[in-house]
């Protein structure tokens, strides 16, 4: 099976060029793709498969991705499916560029939760137009070092964003944060920030069937919109364990711009 691997700050992704639809995506083989020991080891898989050859049944929101000739069908290390990966749409254009697939430095790309438009900007970073995020309110989620309240949000996929007065590194994320199950009935990502500079924040993630990763898209949105005052439009930098990337709030959009690259492609023979 052909692959690629590439990353945007080092939220890291296996991508397979399916054009057809024709690849059998098992959660066990999803899994043994990312085992970082006995596979090629990643965050998360990105199938490339051309919208109309899409089998599986989309929800009402994705049939907006019919305009889009290029579908990301995202999966998490753990194998489970997510509506949106805002790093893994990045890398995806990266990689539709990279490969000829796509020619154009602004277009489509369709995913479980709508299309999203990505540009590629004069020094290289992608952006990606992340729609609307959408606010529900105060939340727990326990920690092994113990309880922190966030506000729950939406960006296609779901995210609880804590902001927090004490240094980053000292928090424990070594186990899946507990959540209520009726606030969060699908799970969610778990993102811990704190304001470190005007404009600047920085933040750790949990995320949602993939354990700690050193960057997050939708969570780096998440927490932008966290540490923004209702209603206001706000740009923050966003610094995480594996790089920065930058936020650009408005009138409850978002707009996400940041490295992503290509770093191999390659042959991989697995038994599942
Ligand atoms: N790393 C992604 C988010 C991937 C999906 C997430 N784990 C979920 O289950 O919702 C990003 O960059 O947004």
């Amino acid at each position: 099976m052909r692959f690629a691997k590439g990353h945007g700050t080092e939220n890291d992704f296996v991508i397979l060029p399916d054009p057809d639809g024709t690849l059998e995506l098992t959660p066990e083989r999803v899994a043994a793709l990312c085992d970082r020991r006995a596979g090629i080891g990643a965050d998360g898989v990105l199938r490339v498969v051309r919208t109309k050859a899409l089998g599986e049944p989309l929800a009402e929101e994705a049939r907006s991705a019919e305009n889009c000739e290029w579908f990301m069908d995202y999966r998490n290390a753990d194998g489970s499916v997510a509506e949106m990966c805002g790093n893994g749409v990045r890398v995806f254009a990266r990689y539709l560029l990279s490969s000829g697939l796509v020619a154009a430095d602004s277009f489509g790309v369709g995913t479980r939760s709508g299309a999203r438009h990505v540009r590629i900007e004069p020094n290289g970073d992608v952006t990606v137009d992340m729609g609307n995020v959408t606010m529900f309110g105060e939340g727990t989620a326990r920690l092994a070092d113990g309880p922190v309240q966030g506000l729950r949000i939406s960006v296609g996929n779901p995210h609880l964003a804590c902001r927090v007065d004490r240094p980053l590194a000292g928090i424990d994320l070594t186990t899946q944060p507990s959540l209520d199950a009726g606030e969060f009935p699908q799970g969610a990502n778990v993102e811990v920030f704190r304001e470190s500079g005007p404009g600047v924040l920085e933040m750790r993630v949990y995320e949602r069937g993939a354990g700690e990763t050193r960057s997050c898209g939708t969570g780096i949105v998440a927490a932008a919109a966290a540490a923004t005052p209702e209603g206001q439009s706000a740009t923050w930098r966003v610094r995480v364990p594996g790089g920065e990337c930058t936020v650009v709030l408005e009138s409850g959009r978002a707009w996400l711009s940041g490295p992503a690259v290509i770093v191999a492609e390659g042959d991989v023979h697995l038994s599942s």
